[in-house]
């Protein structure tokens, strides 16, 4: 029996997290699940899953939880700290990170510290702060394991191979819902198209990032870290199907992928059983309509979001933290209707170009510049 946190467990990644549980009450417990504000569905996780810790990011949502869920023997956590608490309790196993944003770096470090397992689905704690985060997993010989489709397919076509012998991982996207359109048809973008993701259902923030193309530069940040790959072996190609969920060239010519139909439940379950696999009941793919997988260059000039990225890993330091809030809060924005398609490429340009360069940060710098970075966008429209 596995015991089980979750940061986020009301979101895309934290339900079905939760539906992989339920289909195995066998192999894993529930301890602790949070959420930030939807306590309705955290009253019915409560009530399914009767874990010990409930974490609420905002107090007052938290209050409201507490009075509803008297008399029950799930114990009502708030803020950053109550995140911290359910990160780190000696029962706990494995912490999920499914929440968005940044705001689980610091539970993911304190997990790490107490010696949990990580599934990792917030890539976004990799790509403010990968190298110190991969450096404390080293010494505490802490497993990070992927949960984000991509980099669980490369992990898994890692197993059994000597990373040193890996020429290059390919990581796949799908081009998003906007893959085909020119600049000049994406001035005027609106964000209820852009959360039409073609082959996926996710949170808000991440649809978002696929349609700008952000979504894959995160990934090959996060793929750097996680794998240890420099930035010139990362490359990115477009599969509009979504089927191949990535690759790894080794050096000897052979690529080696992983296939599957677009179920997060799937690399969900891998992260929770590794290094084993379980029978599971999700869908199979079925060669017979996919028949064709297709691939073609993604279109830099487009979506500049992913050279971006490139840029800010190449830079190190702080710059991929400064990418990284820059894109928050501006995605932020963009789904409140406040600014346009291209305000993002071009106002985190500029986040970038002002910002002034820490080349081996500690926590502390990091989390200035990802603060200077939330203030300098805000303070600019
Ligand atoms: N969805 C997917 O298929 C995939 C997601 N990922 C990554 O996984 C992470 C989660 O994505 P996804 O599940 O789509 O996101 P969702 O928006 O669906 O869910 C986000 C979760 O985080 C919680 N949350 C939001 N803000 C805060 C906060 N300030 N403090 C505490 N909790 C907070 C939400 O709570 P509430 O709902 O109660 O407000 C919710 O539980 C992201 O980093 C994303 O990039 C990676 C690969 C695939
Ligand atoms: C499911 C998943 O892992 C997402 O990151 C997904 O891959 C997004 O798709 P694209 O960014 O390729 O559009
Ligand atoms: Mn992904």
């Amino acid at each position: 029996m596995k015991n089980i946190s979750i940061l986020g467990s009301t979101g895309s990644i934290g339900t079905q997290t939760l539906q992989v549980i339920r289909n195995n009450p066998d192999k894993f417990k529930i301890i602790a699940i949070s959420g930030n504000n939807n306590i309705d569905l955290l009253l019915k996780q409560i009530d399914e899953f009767k874990p010990r810790y409930v974490a609420v990011f905002k107090e007052e949502k938290a209050k409201k939880l507490k009075q509803k869920i008297t008399g029950s023997h799930t114990k009502v956590l708030c803020g950053i700290s109550g995140l911290r608490e359910i990160s780190t309790l000696d029962e706990v196993d494995v912490l999920v990170t499914a929440v968005v944003g940044n705001v689980g770096l610091i539970p993911t470090l304190d997990a790490i510290k107490a010696k949990k397992t990580i599934a990792l689905a917030n890539k976004e704690t990799l790509v403010t702060a990968g190298e110190l985060v991969m450096e404390e997993a080293r010494r505490n010989e802490v497993n990070i394991i992927p949960v984000d489709s991509e980099h669980s397919a490369i992990f898994q076509c890692l197993q059994g191979n000597d990373i040193k012998e890996v020429n290059k991982i390919i990581l796949t996207a799908s081009g998003g819902p906007f893959r085909g359109f020119k600049k000049e048809e994406l001035v005027n973008a609106k964000a209820v198209d852009a959360l039409k993701h073609p082959n996926w259902s996710m949170g808000r923030k991440i649809s978002i990032d696929s349609a700008t193309l952000m979504n894959k530069g995160l990934e090959v940040i996060e793929a750097k870290w996680l794998f240890d790959m420099d930035i010139e072996k990362i490359d990115v190609i477009v599969h509009p199907q979504s089927i191949i969920h990535s690759m790894v060239e080794y050096i000897d010519g052979s690529i080696l992928a992983q296939l599957g139909i677009t179920d997060m439940k799937v690399p969900i379950n891998y992260a929770l059983t590794y290094p084993k696999r379980i029978e599971s009941k999700t869908k199979r793919l079925d060669f017979q309509k996919f028949c064709q997988l297709t691939f073609e260059k993604p279109d830099k000039n487009t979506f500049p979001c992913l050279d971006l990225a490139y840029n800010a890993l190449d830079i190190g330091g702080t710059m991929t933290a400064v990418l990284n809030a820059a894109n928050e809060e501006l995605v932020l924005k963009y789904l409140n209707n406040k600014i346009k398609f291209y305000d993002i490429p071009n106002r985190i340009e500029k986040a970038m170009k002002k910002h002034n360069l820490i080349r081996k940060p500690n926590l502390d710098d990091i989390i200035e510049a990802d603060k200077n970075t939330r203030e300098y966008i805000n303070k600019s429209f």
